[in-house]
């Protein structure tokens, strides 16, 4: 196999899906950070791989992807053998569903938490309204439904739909904890995914890097 280069910061939440997807892998890789709050995503070298200057941002030996989405999509189908392969199922209807929860991450989920992370990140605002916290709860009601008869989000075996969910909720949880009696499915889940080998390696050692960040800025819920 050919060179794979990661190019992210621990902070971001799609960053660190990718890199739950090439721990569970096995995939040796480099990984790259890049200083958003440096601006090294808006060098020339950097809009060369990636125009829209976001991490996370591969590099499989000169082929470049973005969009974590994509880029764990990819690297299941094009690496993951064997048993591996259930992580994005080569099943046209299980990877249907797979891809349904990743779209619902993405939209969804994604621009929820943004709405709530990104005035208090770029504009230093320190005020969340109330409504963004009811529209999280929402969130976290839809994801315990889809858990309601399945260990996993996408059915009964782990895929990279889990990968992207646990790496924006682990976050979120600074704002709305998850309750276990409010949503007995989700906790579960989260206990679930804490357990996974690479869990601490690729997610939890990353993640506080970015509450702890956010709890710096002192919020308040009005
Ligand atoms: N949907 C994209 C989101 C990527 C994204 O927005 N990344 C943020 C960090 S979490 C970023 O690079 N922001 C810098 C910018 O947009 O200039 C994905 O899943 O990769």
């Amino acid at each position: 196999m050919g060179k794979l280069t990661l190019y992210g910061i621990d902070g971001s939440p799609p960053v660190r899906s990718v890199l739950l997807t090439l721990n569970a892998l096995g995939l040796p890789f480099e990984y790259k950070v890049i200083n958003l709050f440096g601006g090294d995503h808006l060098k020339p070298e950097f809009l060369k791989m990636n125009p829209l200057h976001t991490v996370p941002t591969l590099d499989d030996d000169g082929f470049y992807l973005y969009d974590s989405h994509a880029i764990n999509a990819y690297l299941v189908a094009k690496y993951g053998k064997n048993d591996k392969e259930s992580l994005y199922p080569k099943d046209l209807q299980q990877r249907a569903i797979v891809d349904q929860r990743l779209h619902y991450d993405s939209s969804v989920f994604g621009s929820t938490a943004r709405a709530i992370t990104f005035p208090l990140i770029r504009e230093n605002q320190t005020e969340i309204a109330q409504a963004k916290i009811d529209a999280l709860s929402g969130v976290y009601e839809t994801l315990n439904l889809f858990l309601k008869s399945t260990d996993y989000l996408a059915g009964n075996n782990l895929t990279i739909a889990d990968f992207s969910v646990i790496a924006v909720l682990s976050g979120m949880v600074v704002f709305l904890e998850v309750d276990a009696r409010k949503f007995p499915n989700l906790a579960g889940w989260v206990q679930r995914i804490k357990k996974l080998p690479y869990y601490e390696e690729a997610n939890g050692s990353k993640v506080t890097q970015f509450t702890d960040f956010l709890k710096s800025k002192n919020f308040t819920i009005v």
